[in-house]
C-alpha cells in the first residue's frame, strides 16, 4: 500500500483528497495535518468523513512527515509549499503539490506572484493528457483549476498550430477561493449575482499561455477573464478560439477526438457540457461549435474545479507516478443532479 501524507489537510482540496483515497484501493491515509486544528479528530471539521477515517490532525515536522510517507499532497497556499519541498524530497517519498509554486518557471513564479522563490528547482506540470512524463517524476505541479479547464479547451487546436487569438472566460463556483470567508463570498454579496474579477491581470493567465505555448511553438495572443457565480464547485469555460483557417464543427470532431484518444478523463458530451454532469468526478467535458464566418471557434469545456482542477488531478498524477492505471480510485460517475 501506498502510505500518503496530506499538508493542510483541514482546506477544501485537503478534505477532497480525503474523500477520493479513503476509497482508493492502493492508498493507506498515514497523515493528515492543520497546524490550527492539530490533535482533533479529521472528522470534526470533515463530517462527510464520519465512519470512513479515524485520523486525527497533527502538525509535525518535515522530516518525520518524509519518513512516514511515500506521498504527501501539499494542499497549502502558494508561498508554503516551497517551504515544505526540499526537506520532503530528501529521501524517496515523491510529492504533488497542489499550490502555484512549481508550476513556472522560478523568474515567470517571481514576477507574477510578488514573492521570494526560496526553492529553484523544476517540476513538471501535471497536467497528465499533456505530460505522460509524470510518471518519472518525484515532484509534480498540480495545475491550477482555471489553467486545467482553458488548457484543455484549447491544447487540440494549439498542437494543431491553427490557434491565432485565445479569449477565455470561465465562471467558478465559490470554493475556488478556499474555506476562509471573504467579502466575495458573503452570501449576500454572492447570491443572485456574478462577480467578475482580474478582468485582465488573474495570475492563472500565465499557466495558460506557458502551456498553449509549449504546444504551439510560439507565443499567442491569450486573454483571461475569470467570474464567480453563486455555485459552490465547478468551472464553465467558454473559450473563444480565433483561428489561422476557417475550420467546420466536424473538422473540430476530428482534431479532438484524436488529440484526447485514450484520455479517459476526457468526454465529448452531446451539446453543451453542464457543473451538474462533472461535479464530484474527475472528468472534463467538452463540446466545441464552429463559427467559420468569423475564423472562430466556441469550445466549452466544465471541470469541478475541486476534483479535475486539483484532488482528483493529483491524485491522477500519484497513480502514474506510482505505476498505477490513471484511473485508479477515481472512476467515478458526477454526482448529479
Ligand atoms: N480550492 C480550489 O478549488 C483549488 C485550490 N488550489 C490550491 O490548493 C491549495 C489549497 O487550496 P484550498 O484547499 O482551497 O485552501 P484552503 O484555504 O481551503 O486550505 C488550506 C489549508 O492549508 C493550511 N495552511 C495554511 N497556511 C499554511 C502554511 N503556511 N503551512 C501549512 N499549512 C497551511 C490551512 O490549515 P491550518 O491553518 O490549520 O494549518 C488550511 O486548512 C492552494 O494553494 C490553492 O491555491 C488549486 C486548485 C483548486
Ligand atoms: C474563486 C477563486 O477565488 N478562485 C481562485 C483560484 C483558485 C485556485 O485554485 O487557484 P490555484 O489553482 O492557483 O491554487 C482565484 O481566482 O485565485
Amino acid at each position: 500500500m501506498i502510505k500518503a501524507g496530506i499538508i493542510g489537510a483541514s482546506g477544501y482540496t485537503g478534505g477532497e483528497l480525503l474523500r477520493l483515497l479513503v476509497n482508493h484501493p492502493n492508498v493507506k491515509l498515514e497523515l493528515a495535518t492543520s497546524r490550527s486544528l492539530a490533535g482533533k479528530p479529521v472528522t470534526s471539521t470533515h463530517k462527510h468523513l464520519e465512519g470512513f477515517l479515524n485520523l486525527k490532525y497533527e502538525n509535525p515536522d518535515p522530516e518525520d512527515i518524509r519518513k512516514r510517507c511515500d506521498v504527501v499532497f501539499l494542499a497549502v497556499p502558494h508561498g508554503s509549499a516551497m517551504n515544505y519541498v526540499p526537506e520532503l524530497l530528501d529521501g524517496d517519498t515523491r510529492v504533488i503539490d497542489l499550490s502555484a509554486d512549481y508550476r513556472l518557471k522560478t523568474s515567470e513564479f517571481e514576477k507574477i506572484y510578488g514573492l521570494k522563490h526560496t526553492d529553484p528547482r523544476n517540476a513538471v506540470y501535471g497536467l497528465v493528457e499533456l505530460h505522460p512524463e509524470v510518471s518519472e517524476e518525484s515532484l509534480v505541479a498540480n495545475p491550477g483549476c482555471f489553467p486545467t479547464g482553458a488548457i484543455l479547451a484549447a491544447a487540440p487546436l494549439a498542437a494543431a498550430k491553427l490557434l491565432d487569438i485565445a479569449v477565455f472566460d470561465s465562471k467558478t463556483g465559490i470554493s475556488g477561493a478556499g474555506i476562509s470567508p471573504t467579502e466575495t463570498s458573503h452570501y449576500p454579496n454572492l447570491a443572485e449575482n456574478i462577480i467578475p474579477y482580474k478582468l485582465t491581470s488573474h495570475r492563472h493567465r500565465a499557466e495558460i499561455i506557458q502551456e498553449l505555448t509549449a504546444l504551439d511553438g510560439k507565443l499567442q495572443s491569450i486573454s483571461f477573464t475569470p467570474h464567480v457565480i453563486p455555485s459552490i464547485r465547478g468551472i464553465l469555460t467558454t473559450a473563444h478560439l480565433f483561428t489561422k483557417e476557417p475550420l467546420s464543427t466536424d473538422d473540430l470532431k476530428t482534431i479532438y477526438e484524436e488529440f484526447y484518444r485514450d484520455k479517459p478523463f476526457i468526454r465529448f458530451p452531446s451539446g453543451v457540457p453542464s457543473l451538474t454532469a462533472v461535479r464530484g468526478s474527475n472528468f472534463c467535458d467538452i463540446s466545441f461549435e464552429a463559427d467559420k464566418e468569423n475564423n472562430r471557434v466556441v469550445v466549452l469545456s466544465a471541470i469541478d474545479n475541486l476534483v479535475k482542477g486539483a484532488s482528483g488531478q493529483a491524485i491522477q498524477n500519484m497513480n502514474l507516478m506510482f505505476g498505477l492505471d490513471e484511473t485508479c480510485g477515481l472512476w467515478l460517475p458526477a454526482a448529479a443532479p
